[in-house]
């Protein structure tokens, strides 16, 4: 059987990442860009007024209190049409440009007005420089504002703003359909039948999906039927990615793997060495050379958690463009004792929570695969190897679930 790191590799080796588009600026939050960003100006572009107040010659103003000539008044979106010369000043609002001359601005605060003079307390002499910054001092034309590859954040599409990038080049937000499979399966908004229980996987993957910056596309349920099975999944072979939840095992309602093979879906590995999540299946259909990657997840609402944070999310970031293609690995101190006494390595449920010494691991109280209660009390998981027994204090790799703080 495929372990992790093999079953990942094999999973990025068949995705290409997604062609860009030029999207709009207001929607590319989290989006990649395609191609680095480089300032298009000077940053600020001219010096710069950080303060409402008088623009000075610093050099006039040894000895405070000083009293100078105002020539002119200089509010932000104008242009200063005078030098100011010995003993002048200019009157200037935060953000309009400095006028040639001046070399400092003093605080309103510390002014006292009569009729064009004023006369100026600051407690020290100001520096040349004091409440100015100076044309460039952010960052120069040509330099490289944000990479690509990297997510974008709020300060980084304000900074793309700044310097005139909207459109942005990017790879649009990757738009993932999600099936959850099984007759005994009932949308969560109605009362189960006997044998019956809810859908908890649909839901769990669209949240999983919103909080890894992709847009889920519910496909809502189907049954253990063929033909039903089948008009499902080629509606989800239009997203970028299709993700099923259930039917992937050994039963012999388990349809899901026949059902991708005759819709043209290339399996590319079938089961995984971890636990939860062995039965996993991928696979790629090449519709019109536009991919999908396609995910059979185990039924268990944990193993199809897991799935997602191992293989999922991999797949999401080489998909969109993203220059690291494995979420952060941790390490993280074991509160307790933790025993596998299966062979498969196994991603246990713990809550992280960093300490002065390091980030903690809690094992939460978690009764296996079909536990999600025991799952939302945790916020990642712990890799515990095969048939081990961890002592307390012991250090572990851990994983931090998307959308968990
Ligand atoms: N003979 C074998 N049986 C099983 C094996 C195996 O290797 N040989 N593997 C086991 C493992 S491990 C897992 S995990 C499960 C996964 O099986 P399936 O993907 O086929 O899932 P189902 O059988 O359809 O469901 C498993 C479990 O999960 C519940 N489920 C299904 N869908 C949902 C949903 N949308 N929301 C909440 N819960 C769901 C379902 O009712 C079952 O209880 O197979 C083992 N069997
Ligand atoms: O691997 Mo299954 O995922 O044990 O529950």
């Amino acid at each position: 059987m495929l372990s992790v790191a093999d079953a990942c590799a094999a999973i990025l080796d068949a995705l290409p990442p997604r062609p860009a588009t030029a999207a709009p600026l207001a929607e590319a939050l989290g989006l990649c860009l395609t191609e680095p960003a480089r300032a298009t100006v000077d940053s600020p572009p001219f010096d710069k007024a950080m303060m409402d107040g008088y623009a000075v010659r610093s050099a006039d103003c040894g000895g405070p209190p000083v009293t100078l000539t105002v020539i002119e008044e200089v509010p932000a979106g104008a242009v200063p049409t005078r030098t100011v010369g010995p003993g002048q000043c200019v009157k200037i609002m935060t953000g309009a440009p400095l006028p040639d001359g001046a070399d400092a601005v003093i605080p309103v605060e510390l002014s006292r007005r009569d009729g064009d003079r004023v006369t100026l307390s600051p407690p020290a002499p100001p520096q040349p420089g004091a409440a100015v910054m100076a044309r460039g001092a952010a960052v120069e034309v040509g330099a490289e504002l944000v990479a690509a590859g990297v997510p974008l954040t709020p300060a980084a599409i304000g900074l793309l703003a700044e310097h005139g990038y909207d459109p942005v080049p990017v790879v649009p937000r990757l738009r993932v359909a999600v099936l959850s499979t099984g007759d005994e399966v009932v949308p969560a908004s109605q009362t189960p039948g006997p044998g019956q229980i809810r859908d908890a996987n649909g839901p769990l993957l669209a949240a999983a999906l919103a909080a890894a910056g992709a847009t889920p596309v519910p496909l809502g349920l189907v049954g253990d039927d063929r033909a039903a099975l089948t008009a499902k999944v080629r509606e989800g072979l239009a997203a970028d990615v299709l993700l099923l939840s259930g039917g992937v095992s050994m039963g012999d309602y388990d349809l899901v793997p026949g059902v991708l093979a005759d819709c043209g879906v290339r399996q590319v590995f079938h089961k995984v060495n971890v636990k939860p999540g062995k039965p996993l299946w991928f696979g790629v259909h090449d519709g019109d050379g536009r991919p999908t990657a396609v995910f059979g997840l185990p039924g268990n609402p944990v193993s199809s958690l897991t799935g997602f944070e191992l293989f999922v999310r991999p797949a999401l970031r080489r998909l969109a463009g993203r220059s690291s293609r494995t979420p952060r690995r941790l390490r993280a101190r074991l509160t307790e004792a933790v025993a596998n006494r299966g062979d498969r390595p196994l991603y246990r449920p713990v809550r992280l929570t960093p300490t002065p010494e390091g980030l903690a691991a809690e094992p939460v109280r978690w009764a296996g695969s079909g536990d999600l209660h025991g799952a939302a009390g945790a916020n990642g998981a712990a890799l515990i190897p095969g048939a081990s027994h961890l002592a307390a204090g012991e250090t572990v790799k851990a994983f931090r679930w998307a959308g968990c703080e």
